[in-house]
């Protein structure tokens, strides 16, 4: 059967906002004022069946209100929304067959029964067919690593399992539509790797739509094709990550090692960034090749090394939010994970 919303977008917001009326203590100290705040101003994108789409933005940005639109749980204050062909806040309940949501800060596992009751519980809750139950909690358990876990109580979880538990329970009724709201926040590398390639296999295998709130870039960069920015509410990029480097103008990094302390590097292509000691900066566009800069350098300078690094979104977006970048060196990243906070 085709359906219409197929063709315009699994998720489809138009100009969609989200208004909170906000009462606050006034100058009087019986008085209140009321103020509005634009969580969400104006939003229109659409994302395709089988999409991977990083949502990202600093605090307070927006982020989870729209999310929540999204699911049904808040009401736009003006626009028009759809997932799956549905109205979110209108039905709800219907909607709640075809998406799965994963709030990182929060569970919705019962707290204090072992793990594989609460599986039980959303089994009778959304009536999934035995055998797809049973089919879905197999492969859930097999992928996340879940099977020495089932018999414990939520609350004896590591952050990590808790948070796969809770991947697998908004799975277990099969959904189009994947939510996840910061799911690597707080875990540690090994989990975070085991998250990743997790979803990166959902999608690959179901197909499932995913669309994804962090501050990790590198969830970004190792799940979304795509990735929209929203900033004070408003949509400031939705394109490719490869985009987002041009956007921000972002630029590659070469590491000189020199034999010992120099004036600043000179060299065509390429400008000097910093020194200290001996070790210089380099930086050129990231879309050029590193090759005659390295050879220039090779060429008239006296060297122990040199290595190349690539640019980091974080630098990147941290512009776009008009923010300065963190430390490491402008433009490149120096190891490991990486945030937005
Ligand atoms: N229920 C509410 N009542 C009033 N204001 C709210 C409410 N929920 C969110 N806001 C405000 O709306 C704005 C957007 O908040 P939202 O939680 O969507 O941001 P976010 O991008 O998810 O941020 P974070 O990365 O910190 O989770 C913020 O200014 C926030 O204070």
């Amino acid at each position: 059967m085709t359906t219409t919303h197929d063709d315009a977008g699994l998720i489809q917001l138009e100009d969609v906002e989200k208004v909170f009326e906000v009462r606050r203590r006034g100058k009087s100290r019986w008085k209140r004022e009321k103020r509005q705040v634009r969580a969400v101003d104006g939003i229109t994108f659409s994302v395709a069946r089988g999409e991977v789409v990083g949502y990202i933005g600093p605090n307070g940005a927006g982020k989870s209100t729209t999310i929540k639109m999204l699911t049904g749980i808040l009401t736009p204050s003006g626009g028009r929304l759809r997932v799956a062909g549905i109205d979110p806040a209108r039905e709800r309940t219907r909607l709640a067959r075809r998406i799965g949501v994963v709030f990182g800060q929060r569970t919705t596992l019962w707290w204090d029964l072992p793990l594989i009751d609460s599986y039980r519980l959303v089994h009778r809750m959304y009536r999934i067919p035995d055998a797809r139950y049973r089919e879905n909690l197999e492969r859930c358990v097999d992928l996340l690593e879940l099977g020495a876990l089932l018999d414990v109580p939520v609350r004896q979880l590591s952050l990590g399992q808790r948070m796969r538990g809770d991947i697998a329970a908004a799975l277990l009724h099969d959904p189009e539509v994947l939510y996840l709201d910061e799911p690597t926040i707080g875990l540690d590398v090994v989990s975070k790797t085991r998250v990743r390639a997790f979803l990166r296999e959902l999608n690959a295998e179901r197909g499932t739509t995913v669309l994804l709130t962090t501050h990790d870039l590198t969830d970004i960069e190792q799940l979304c094709g795509r990735v929209m920015v929203i900033d004070h509410g408003r949509l400031v990029y939705d394109g490719g990550l490869a985009g987002l480097h041009e956007a921000g103008g972002s630029e590659r990094q070469l590491v000189v090692d020199l034999e010992r302390e120099l004036p600043p590097i000179e060299v065509p292509g390429a400008r000097f960034v910093r020194a200290e000691g001996p070790r210089q900066w380099l930086a050129f566009p990231a879309s050029a090749s590193a090759a005659p800069v390295v050879a220039a350098v090779a060429e008239r300078y006296p060297l122990l090394d040199l290595s190349v690094r690539e640019p980091d979104i974080e630098t990147v977006i941290a512009k776009m939010y008009g923010s300065s970048p963190g430390v490491g060196g402008p433009g490149t990243r120096e190891a490991g994970e990486k945030s937005l906070r």
